[in-house]
């Protein structure tokens, strides 16, 4: 049997349903059982993706939506590229299916970001997790905002959630495997175990 080795894993989703949290415990898993894994984000914390994270507030539409590109190419073809052609899993907080969620929200045409994304490699795996809106705006406010792309609004959770389902045919034309998980009640470590469950199905399928 053929297997997979050096990929690129997307943990995309709503604000505050958990990507950050699974991501971390899903690189924890994946080391614990012997890969060779390395976890990252986009925005990245690069100089372009720091500058990206801390300007939501002064930047919005276009000129946002470019820079955070900008970092996702840099940040494919420094980090991303060279990790996944050594043989490691890459498993990265935020990638495409973000952008194409995001950027339209803030103003920019939708049309517009696949251009801007066209040349961008698909992730191997996108995992979207997606959870109650009423519980991730209660998540959000209790971790506190640090971006203008926050929202307590329970509304405004459930617009991200619907276009993050609306991604994902789109998502697998492009040549990813995107699967969506209903998160529901379950603790960080069973969205985890999932993701993983995931991953390693992803991994026998190979190459
Ligand atoms: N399965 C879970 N159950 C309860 N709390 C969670 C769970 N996953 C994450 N959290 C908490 O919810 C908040 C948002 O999680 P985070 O991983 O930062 O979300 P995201 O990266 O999607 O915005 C954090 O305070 C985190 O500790
Ligand atoms: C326009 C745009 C913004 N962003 C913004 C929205 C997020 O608030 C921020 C990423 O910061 P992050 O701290 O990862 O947010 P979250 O806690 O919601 O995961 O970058 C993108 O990730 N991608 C985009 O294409």
């Amino acid at each position: 049997m053929s297997v997979r080795s050096g990929f690129l894993v997307a943990i995309e989703g709503q604000s505050g349903v958990g990507k950050s949290t699974a991501a971390r415990l899903v690189y924890e898993e994946l080391q614990r059982l012997g890969r060779q894994v390395l976890l990252t984000r986009t925005p990245s914390p690069s100089k372009i993706g720091t500058f990206a994270r801390a300007e939501t507030f002064g930047l919005r539409g276009l000129e946002l939506a470019l820079l955070v590109a900008a970092d996702r190419y840099h940040h494919e073809r420094t980090v991303i590229r060279p990790a996944v052609a050594d043989g490691a899993i890459v498993v990265c907080d935020r990638y495409l299916a973000s952008a194409l969620v995001l950027d339209p929200f803030d103003g920019v045409a939708p049309g517009l970001v696949r251009t801007i994304y066209q040349r961008l490699p698909p992730a191997g795996l996108t995992i979207i997790l997606r959870g109650d809106p009423e519980m991730c705006a209660a998540r959000i406010a209790a971790r506190g905002f640090h971006s203008r792309f926050h929202s307590a609004d329970p509304q405004v959770n459930e617009r991200e959630r619907a276009a993050y389902g609306g991604v994902v045919e789109e998502l697998r034309r492009g040549g990813c495997s995107a699967v969506v998980h209903e998160v529901g009640s379950a603790a960080a470590t069973t969205v985890a175990a999932t993701a993983v469950a995931h991953i390693l199905e992803y991994e026998e399928c190979g190459p």
